[in-house]
C-alpha cells in the first residue's frame, strides 16, 4: 500500500487525473509457505493481474523482483519508476553488524528463507571462519523484525527498499554491500502494469518511466531468464550505472551476477563492465552474455530445483 500510494501521487502529477487506491490481497501475502517453493510463479502478482484484465483496476503496482520474467502479451509494463536502494539490509539485535554477529561465538541464528540470501550469507560466514544458522521465515515486516525483538532470532535480512517505503529504515543495523551480498534481480524497483489495450493510459504512464532503471533491470532480469531461474532460485544480479567522472552523466554499466548452493560452499560470481547500453535490447544482450558465462562455469548445477 505504501509503494502504491507513492506511485499514485506520481500518476496524479503526470496525468492530472484522480487516482483511487484499491487494496488487493494476493496469495503471496496470506500464504506462509516457503517462497523457495511457491515463488517464481507470480504469487504476489496474479491477483493484481486478474483485476487488471477484468477491468476492476486500471493499473497495478508490483515489486519488480516478484514479477516472473515472462511477459503476458495482454499486459504492458508501462513504467519502471526510478529505483530505490537495491541492497539487502540486516536488522540485528543490539545494533550489530553481520561480522560482529558471526564472530560473537555460538551459531548466530539469521532469519531468511531466500536461497539467494542463504547462499551468500553462508559463504560470507565461511570466509570469516564462522558458521551461522539460517532460519526460514515468512510474513510482513512487523512479523519478521518481531523475531529479532522477541530474541527468537539474532537477525533478519530484508530488502532495504521495503523498509524505506514504510518508514522503518532506522531499524537497519547494516546495509549489505553488493560485493558480498548481491541483491535479487530487480530488487528495489517498482513495475507499473496496465492492460496493453489501454494505449492512452500506457502512453501517459510512460512519464513515470526512468530509462536508466529500465536498462539496469533489463540486464538483471535477462540474466535471470537466461539461467532459467525464477525469483526463488539462489541467483543475485545487480547492474550499477557508472560515471567516468564522479557527479557527471552515466557512461558505463557494470553487471554482476551470482549463483550458489544454499550452504555457501560454492558460488559462481561474475562481473562485466561496458559502455551504457543504448537500448533495452543491448542491455538484454549484456545480461544474456554474462548468464552464458555463468552457465559455462557450472551455474546450472548449483541452482537445484528450478522454478517453474
Ligand atoms: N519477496 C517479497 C518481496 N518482494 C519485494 C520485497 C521488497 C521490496 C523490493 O524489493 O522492492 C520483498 C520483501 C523482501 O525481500 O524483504
Amino acid at each position: 500500500m505504501a509503494q502504491s500510494a507513492g506511485v499514485a501521487e506520481q500518476v496524479r502529477r503526470v496525468t492530472g487525473r484522480p487516482v483511487e487506491l484499491v487494496e488487493i490481497t494476493t496469495y503471496g501475502d496470506v500464504s506462509r509457505e516457503s517462497l523457495a517453493r511457491i515463488g517464481g510463479t507470480g504469487v504476489f502478482v496474479s491477483a493484481l493481474r486478474d483485476a487488471l484484465l477484468s477491468g476492476e483496476i486500471d493499473l497495478a503496482v508490483h515489486s519488480l523482483k516478484d514479477l516472473p520474467t515472462g511477459r503476458p502479451p495482454d499486459l504492458a509494463l508501462a513504467a519502471l519508476p526510478p529505483r530505490a536502494d537495491a541492497r539487502d539490509a540486516l536488522v540485528a539485535r543490539d545494533g550489530l553488524s553481520f561480522e560482529q554477529l558471526a564472530v560473537a561465538g555460538g551459531r548466530a541464528r539469521i532469519g531468511t528463507g531466500s536461497p539467494r540470501r542463504m547462499a551468500q550469507l553462508n559463504a560470507w560466514a565461511r570466509a570469516l571462519g564462522c558458521e551461522i544458522e539460517t532460519v526460514p521465515i515468512r510474513g510482513n515486516v512487523d512479523t519478521r523484525i518481531g523475531y529479532v525483538r522477541s530474541g527468537e532470532l539474532d537477525a533478519v535480512v530484508l530488502a532495504a527498499a521495503g523498509l524505506h517505503r514504510i518508514g522503518r529504515a532506522a531499524e537497519v543495523t547494516e546495509l549489505l554491500a553488493p560485493d558480498i551480498v548481491l541483491p535479487a534481480p530487480g530488487q528495489g524497483a517498482l513495475a507499473v502494469e496496465c492492460a496493453a489495450a489501454n494505449a492512452a493510459l500506457t502512453a501517459q504512464l510512460g512519464g513515470l518511466d526512468d530509462p536508466h532503471t529500465r536498462v539496469a533491470v533489463t540486464a538483471e532480469r535477462t540474466l535471470l531468464a537466461t539461467l532459467e531461474a525464477g525469483c526463488s532460485a539462489p541467483v543475485g544480479a545487480y547492474a550499477d550505472l557508472l560515471s567516468e567522472v564522479t557527479g557527471q552523466a552515466v557512461t558505463h554499466m557494470r553487471l554482476r551476477g551470482v549463483v550458489g548452493t544454499t550452504d555457501g560452499t560454492t558460488l559462481v560470481q561474475l562481473s562485466t563492465t561496458g559502455p551504457l547500453p543504448a537500448s533495452t535490447g543491448e542491455a538484454a544482450a549484456v545480461g544474456r552474455r554474462l548468464a552464458e558465462e555463468m552457465l559455462a562455469k557450472g551455474a546450472a548445477g548449483l541452482m537445484g530445483e528450478r522454478a517453474h
